[in-house]
């Protein structure tokens, strides 16, 4: 791991940050923001300036016995009092406003790089240097956000006029009244903060469960980056974890508002005690303190950026370029719902940014991304041509496979072969030779240390769907139509409901639909830990049959699934006339197939054609001539 300090490649990622949070234009609501923080810390200096030097009027007109004077300056007092009180929490207000807005822009823009295309599985697997990428997202950003627009920006920027001022005026005076009153400032606010606390213990702990809850989201993704892979699925997955930040954002947002509350009636008992000459000392601690906080914020300033540059490359180079332009992964959001109405077909045509925002969350920086925004708005709109067909899904060309960052170790060695529709294929071979790796090149997550990969169709899953060994269901408020008609994403469309329920009949998963009191009612309890892997892989197969892609690649996707439904399942396949390439261990899963891809070793590899009729009738004799003939 590099060593990170504070140094000038600090300085110019702070400058990429303060770019990202503080664009300039006119629509720059931080910037607005920056300027209200910092007109405000100026306000409340001056309100603390008058605080100061209030006692030292009274003393005046004590002196002097002037009661008009005495009754002028309480008057002024009170005046004082609430402006300074009202300044404060002004400034804490538009502070935590600006925080949130940073926080959002930061992980939108980080959210953005890391669903788009295949980013997440790479920065997840190790196929790039970067460590935990989820908790920069999550609570380095937020560290760092609130580290700069709470602790530092007022401060820092209105440091020098206040020293300097404060400087002045201690030089001019003495006062022995300072040091009492900071105690008696001390033990008031004290009292207080324990009084006036308790109702936000609720609020924070709220906060902290949807903190949680955020973090979860991406937890969940880091450990399923393959299977969301294999869906294309990372606009769905942006859009719900959006959601969570938004949820999250939105807890905090409530804390605010009632820290605005306390912030300024407590205001009004710390204003009583400032005076100026002790506030120079306050100021060079307050600076010593911030010196303190702008080396935490130098760390999670460089991880944040650190991840963002690194995306960013990955988006330049690799994605990109790696690839021959038919490969170019198209991971489209589609709407489960059959609006192929000319008007809906119209609005997609358009690019209608309230089209965008309505499916897939309001992104906050509108970007140029021209590729990016035709994916998101491609979304049901089947009729697009397609590249020429010959009914050839893949050619692998003399391909070499081997393990990433580990040229020498090769997987599987000069395999020339052709996916092609009608043509079902077996890969067979022990654990550990690189079949779910030939997956991996298949749906271009890997590359070809050798030969070449050319794909006839664009990767969407009605075209190629992959079907991951570990079946993945998203979590929480997730309905069983979204769990079905994953990775496009879904709307209550009534006319849809039969086939739905059909398709359930199939993998014998009919009593889901009582399970979850309908389609369309978000469940409360983790799909993956409630369901067992057999309900998991058979609603998986269910999301096939709902697809009804023309290639479906199986990775082991019915291994916890009983023979007789297997068989089932593979009928109802060819009766949809999806062509099937599995990866499987099962003798019976011969007789699905054409042909065999064995994969022996060290690189090595036999492909032959399936003899289905000797198949049936050796499974006959393991299995009994009624079993079989009845399927
Ligand atoms: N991201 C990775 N980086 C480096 N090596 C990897 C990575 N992923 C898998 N491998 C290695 O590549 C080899 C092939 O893995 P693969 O998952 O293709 O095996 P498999 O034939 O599908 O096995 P099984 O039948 O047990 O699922 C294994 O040795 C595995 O440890």
């Amino acid at each position: 791991m590099s060593r990170l300090s504070f140094d000038l490649l600090f300085l110019r990622r702070l400058c990429t940050l303060l770019r990202l949070l503080f664009p300039i234009n006119k629509h720059s609501i931080t910037l607005y923001l920056t300027g209200a923080v910092l007109l405000g810390t100026f306000l409340d200096q001056i309100t603390t300036y008058f605080v100061g030097v209030v006692p030292s009027d009274f003393y005046v007109a004590l002196g002097n016995r002037d009661s008009n004077t005495y009754k002028v300056l309480i008057v002024k007092a009170v005046l004082i009092i609430l402006g300074k009180a009202l300044t404060l929490a002004g400034v804490k207000y538009v502070t935590s406003l600006l925080y949130l807005r940073c926080r959002k822009i930061c992980d939108y823009a980080l959210h953005r790089l890391y669903f788009k295309r295949h980013a997440f599985y790479k920065v997840n697997n190790n196929l790039e240097k970067m460590d935990n990428p989820d908790q920069r997202m999550t609570q380095d950003v937020e560290k760092c956000t609130r580290l700069l627009c709470v602790d530092l920006i007022g401060p820092v920027l209105s440091a020098p006029f206040v020293i300097s001022y404060y400087a002045y005026l201690t030089y001019q005076s003495t006062n022995w009244m300072g040091p009492v009153a900071i105690l008696v400032y001390f033990f008031v606010a004290t009292l207080a903060n324990k009084v006036i606390l308790s109702p936000i213990v609720n609020l924070v702990n709220e906060q902290e469960k949807r903190e949680g809850d955020f973090r979860q989201k991406h937890m969940e993704i880091r450990t399923n980056s393959e299977a969301i892979a294999f869906y294309h699925s990372g606009l769905i997955e942006n859009v719900l974890t959006n959601q969570k930040l938004n949820a999250l954002l939105t807890a905090q947002r409530k804390l605010v508002d009632w820290r605005f509350v306390l912030s300024t009636e407590l205001t009004g008992i710390v204003s009583r005690t400032a005076f100026y000459y002790l506030y120079l000392i306050y100021c060079f601690t307050n600076l010593i303190n911030l010196s303190e906080k702008l080396g935490d914020m130098a760390g999670v300033t460089h991880r944040v950026i650190e991840l963002l540059e690194e995306m960013r490359k990955l988006h330049a180079d690799c994605l990109e370029t790696e690839r021959p332009p038919s490969t170019v992964p198209s991971s489209v959001v589609v709407m489960a719902s059959d609006d192929n109405s000319d008007e809906g077909k119209e609005k997609i045509r358009r690019r209608d940014p309230n089209t965008i925002a309505e499916l897939h969350g309001k992104q906050l920086i509108d970007g140029d991304d021209e590729e990016e925004a035709a994916f998101l708005l491609q979304g049901g709109d089947r009729e697009e041509p397609d590249w020429p067909d010959d009914g050839v899904a893949l050619t692998l060309d003399s391909s070499t496979l081997a393990k990433p960052h580990d040229p020498n170790s090769i997987l599987v060695c000069n395999l020339s072969l052709q996916i092609a529709q009608g043509q079902n294929l077996l890969i067979s071979g022990d654990s550990g030779v690189g079949k779910t790796s030939l997956f991996r090149l298949f749906a271009g997550l890997w590359h070809c240390a050798g030969g070449k990969v050319d794909r006839h169709w664009k990767t969407r899953a009605h075209n190629l769907f992959f079907v991951s060994q570990k079946p993945y269901l998203p979590s929480g408020g997730t309905t069983l139509r979204q769990q079905i008609v994953y990775p496009v994403k879904a709307l209550p469309v009534d006319k849809d409901l039969t086939r739905l329920t059909n398709i359930l009949e199939i993998v014998k998963l009919e009593y889901l639909i009582d399970r979850c009191g309908g389609y369309d009612i978000p469940v409360d309890w983790d799909w993956m830990d409630t369901l067992s892997p057999g309900e998991a892989q058979r609603l998986s197969i269910a999301r096939v049959l709902y697809t009804k892609p023309r290639v479906v690649f199986l990775d082991e996707a019915t291994s916890a699934i009983g023979f007789e439904l297997e068989m089932a399942i593979y009928k109802a396949f060819e009766q949809e006339g999806i062509t099937v390439v599995s990866i499987g261990y099962r003798y019976s899963l011969k007789q699905h197939h054409d042909m065999e891809l064995r994969l022996t070793g060290h690189g090595e590899w036999k492909l032959t054609e399936i003899d289905s009729a000797s198949i049936v009738s050796r499974t006959q004799s393991i299995l009994g001539t009624d079993t079989v003939l009845s399927l």
